[in-house]
C-alpha cells in the first residue's frame, strides 16, 4: 500500500508552498452564540476570545456587527484585544453590513470580513427571493465592496453543499477574481457525508481555472453527527482552513468541535499528514470556560473535553492502564490540558493553594475574582467531606463569570415540607439596590421562583428546570439548569450549590441576566438608550 493510499486521499500540496498547514478558524464566538439559549455579553466574549488568542487560533470570528449595537461592540473590543489572532466580522452581501463589519475590525491587528450569500436553488427562490444571476452579481459586489475596505475577505456561498455544481464553480471563480483571499464552502444545514464532500472540494480545485488563488475553507454543521468527518475529509482533499467551535455548539446540532479536529490532526498525522497552530493544553480551559459562560453542559462521554473522555472504570481497562497508559489511551490527558491532581482541598486549604490548584484547573482569576470564589469555597468546605475538582469548577464557573450580573443573588431562607404552605424568603440585589420579599407556592422550588418573579416581574416562561449533582454522596453540589423563553428568545441559566434551591435561585438570576443581555442585543439603537435607565 503506498501511503497515498493508506491515507485514502488527494494529499499532494494545494498551493505552492503548501506544507499542509491547516488554519483554525473558530467560531464560537458568532455561529456558536446562535445556538438556542447560548447569549454572551462583551466581557464574557471578550475572556473567550483572549484564551483562542492565547492558545493559537488562527482566525477568531467575533460576530456579527450589523446585527446588534452589542455585538458591534464586542466584536471592535475583541479586534482591539486580540495579539496574534486575525478577527473576522461576519457580514451580509450588503454594503451597510460591510461597511458596519469593518468598522467594528478595522482595529484589529490582523482583520477580515466576512461575507456570505446563498447560492443554493431553495434559498435563493425561498429565502432570497433572487434569481441566480442577481445572487451572481451581488456576490461580486459584495466581495468587491468588502475588497475596497480590507484586504482579506472570505466569501461564503451560503447551503455550498446543495447548490448547483455549476454555478457554485461560477459563483466562486467568480468571487475569487472580485478578490476573496479565502472562499468558505458552508455545509449549511449539515447535508453532506464524507466521501461526496471530499469529490465536492476536489472538484472545485479541479474546475475553478483560479481556485490556487484563495484558501479553500469549510464550515459544516453537525446536523447528522458527520460535521468533524466532513471537514477532515475536505481537508484531505485540499481545505486549509476548517470552522469550528469549542464544545462544537453553534446552531441546531452544533457546528465541527474545535477540539475534534485539532486532536485528530495532531493524534492521527501518520494518515493525515496536516497540522495547526492550536497549542492543544489550552483544550480543556477553553472548553470549560465555554461551557460555563453559555451554560451548555458537556454531555460526559464527548470526545476529548467529556468528563469520561479519559475516565477508565472497568477492571480489565484498569488493569491494562496500569501496564500501560498507550493500551487504552490514544493521546494523554496532559496533551488536552487535563493534570493529574497533586493537591487535595478541604477546608483546611488556604488562598496559596486554592490558586494554585485553580491553575492547574485552567483558571487565571483576578484578585476581586478569586477572592469571591474563595469565599464560596470555605462555605462550600464548611458542609463538603471533600471538595473535588468538579465541586471547584462549577463553584467558579458560578462565583467568577456571573460578577458583573445586573439582578444578583444574596440570600435565600426557605420554609417547605409536609407543612402548607411552602414559603421562600428571598434576597435579590437589583442595580445595586437589595430588595427582599416572602412569597409562597407549590413546593420550595415554585415558592423560590414566584418570589425571583415578585421581586423582578417579568414576561419569560420557563422551559426547563433540571438539576444534576456535580459528584457522588448526599452532601454534593447540586448545579442546576433553567431554561426561560421570552416572545421566542431562549435563555439557559445556571447555578450551583450545596443547597439544591440556593442552586436554583442561582440558576434562575442568571437566566433572567441573560436575558437582559439578549433583550439589549435585539433592541434598536432607540430601545437600548430608553433601556439604559430602567433593568426591567
Ligand atoms: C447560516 C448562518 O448562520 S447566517 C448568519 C445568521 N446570523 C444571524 O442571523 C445573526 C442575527 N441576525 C439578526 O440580528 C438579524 O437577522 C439581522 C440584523 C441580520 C437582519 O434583521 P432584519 O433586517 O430584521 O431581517 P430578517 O432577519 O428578518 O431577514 C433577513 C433579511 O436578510 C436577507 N438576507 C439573508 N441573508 C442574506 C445575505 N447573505 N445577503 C443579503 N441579504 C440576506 C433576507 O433575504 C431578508 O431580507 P428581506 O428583509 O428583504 O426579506
Ligand atoms: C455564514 C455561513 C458560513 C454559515 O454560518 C453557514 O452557512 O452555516
Amino acid at each position: 500500500m503506498t501511503s497515498d493510499q493508506h491515507s485514502g486521499g488527494d494529499v499532494r500540496a494545494v498551493q505552492a508552498g503548501d506544507d499542509g498547514r491547516v488554519t483554525i478558524f473558530d467560531t464560537t464566538l458568532r455561529d456558536g452564540e446562535q445556538s438556542p439559549g447560548c447569549s454572551m455579553n462583551q466581557e464574557e466574549k471578550l475572556s473567550v476570545a483572549r484564551v483562542l488568542d492565547e492558545m493559537g487560533v488562527d482566525v477568531i470570528e467575533a460576530g456579527f456587527p450589523a446585527s446588534s449595537v452589542g455585538d458591534f461592540e464586542a466584536v471592535r473590543e475583541i479586534a482591539r484585544t486580540c495579539r496574534t489572532a486575525r478577527v473576522a466580522g461576519l457580514a451580509r452581501a450588503r454594503p451597510s453590513d460591510i461597511d458596519r463589519a469593518w468598522e467594528a475590525v478595522q482595529h484589529a491587528n490582523r482583520p477580515r470580513i466576512h461575507t456570505f450569500l446563498s447560492t443554493s436553488p431553495l434559498h435563493m427562490q425561498y429565502k432570497l427571493r433572487m434569481e441566480p444571476e442577481q445572487v451572481y452579481e451581488n456576490a461580486v459586489e459584495a466581495v468587491t465592496h468588502a475588497r475596497k475596505l480590507c484586504d482579506n475577505v472570505e466569501f461564503s456561498p451560503e447551503d455550498g453543499t446543495r447548490t448547483d455544481r455549476d454555478f457554485l464553480c461560477r459563483v466562486v471563480e467568480a468571487a475569487v477574481k472580485a478578490g476573496a483571499t479565502t472562499i468558505n464552502i458552508p455545509d449549511t444545514v449539515g447535508y453532506t457525508v464524507p466521501a461526496e464532500f471530499f469529490e465536492l472540494i476536489q472538484d472545485l480545485r479541479n474546475r475553478v481555472p483560479n481556485m490556487d488563488r484563495a484558501t479553500i475553507s469549510v464550515h459544516c454543521h453537525n446536523d447528522l453527527g458527520l460535521a468533524v468527518a466532513n471537514s477532515l475529509a475536505a481537508v484531505r482533499a485540499g481545505a486549509r482552513q476548517v470552522e469550528c467551535t469549542i464544545n462544537g455548539i453553534g446552531e441546531r446540532a452544533g457546528n465541527a468541535a474545535l477540539e475534534e479536529i485539532v486532536m485528530a490532526l495532531q493524534t492521527r498525522r501518520d494518515v493525515l499528514p496536516f497540522h495547526t497552530g492550536v497549542d492543544s493544553h489550552y483544550i480543556t480551559r477553553a472548553s470549560r470556560l465555554v461551557s460555563g459562560i453559555t451554560g451548555f453542559t458537556v454531555q460526559p462521554n464527548k470526545a476529548i473535553v467529556g468528563k469520561n473522555a479519559f475516565a477508565h472504570e472497568s477492571g480489565i481497562h484498569q488493569d491494562g492502564m496500569l501496564k500501560n497508559a498507550q493500551t487504552y489511551e490514544i493521546m494523554t490527558p496532559e496533551s488536552v490540558g487535563l493534570t493529574r491532581s497533586t493537591l487535595v482541598m478541604g477546608k483546611h486549604s488556604g488562598k496559596h493553594a486554592f490558586k494554585s490548584k485553580l491553575q492547574e484547573l485552567g483558571f487565571e482569576l483576578d484578585d476581586k475574582e478569586l477572592n469571591d470564589a474563595f469565599k464560596r469555597f470555605k462555605d462550600l468546605a464548611d458542609h463538603k467531606k471533600e471538595v473535588f475538582d468538579e465541586d471547584l469548577i462549577a463553584l467558579v464557573d458560578d462565583a467568577v463569570l456571573r460578577h458583573n450580573d445586573r439582578i444578583r443573588f444574596v440570600s435565600l431562607g426557605i420554609h417547605c415540607g409536609s407543612d402548607q404552605p411552602q414559603t421562600a424568603e428571598l434576597t435579590l440585589e437589583v442595580d445595586g439596590e437589595r430588595t427582599s420579599t416572602s412569597v409562597t407556592g407549590n413546593g420550595p422550588v415554585d415558592a423560590t421562583f414566584n418570589a425571583v418573579q415578585a421581586i423582578w416581574p417579568h414576561d419569560a416562561a420557563l422551559e426547563l428546570y433540571q438539576v444534576h449533582a456535580v459528584t457522588e454522596g448526599t452532601d454534593a453540589q447540586a448545579e442546576v439548569t433553567v431554561r426561560l423563553n421570552e416572545g421566542g428568545m431562549t435563555v439557559n441559566g445556571q447555578g450551583a450549590d450545596y443547597d439544591t434551591l440556593v442552586a436554583s435561585a442561582r440558576a434562575y438570576v442568571n437566566a433572567l441576566n441573560k436575558l437582559l443581555v439578549k433583550r439589549e442585543k435585539a433592541a434598536t439603537p432607540e430601545q437600548q438608550a430608553a433601556a439604559a435607565s430602567s433593568v426591567a
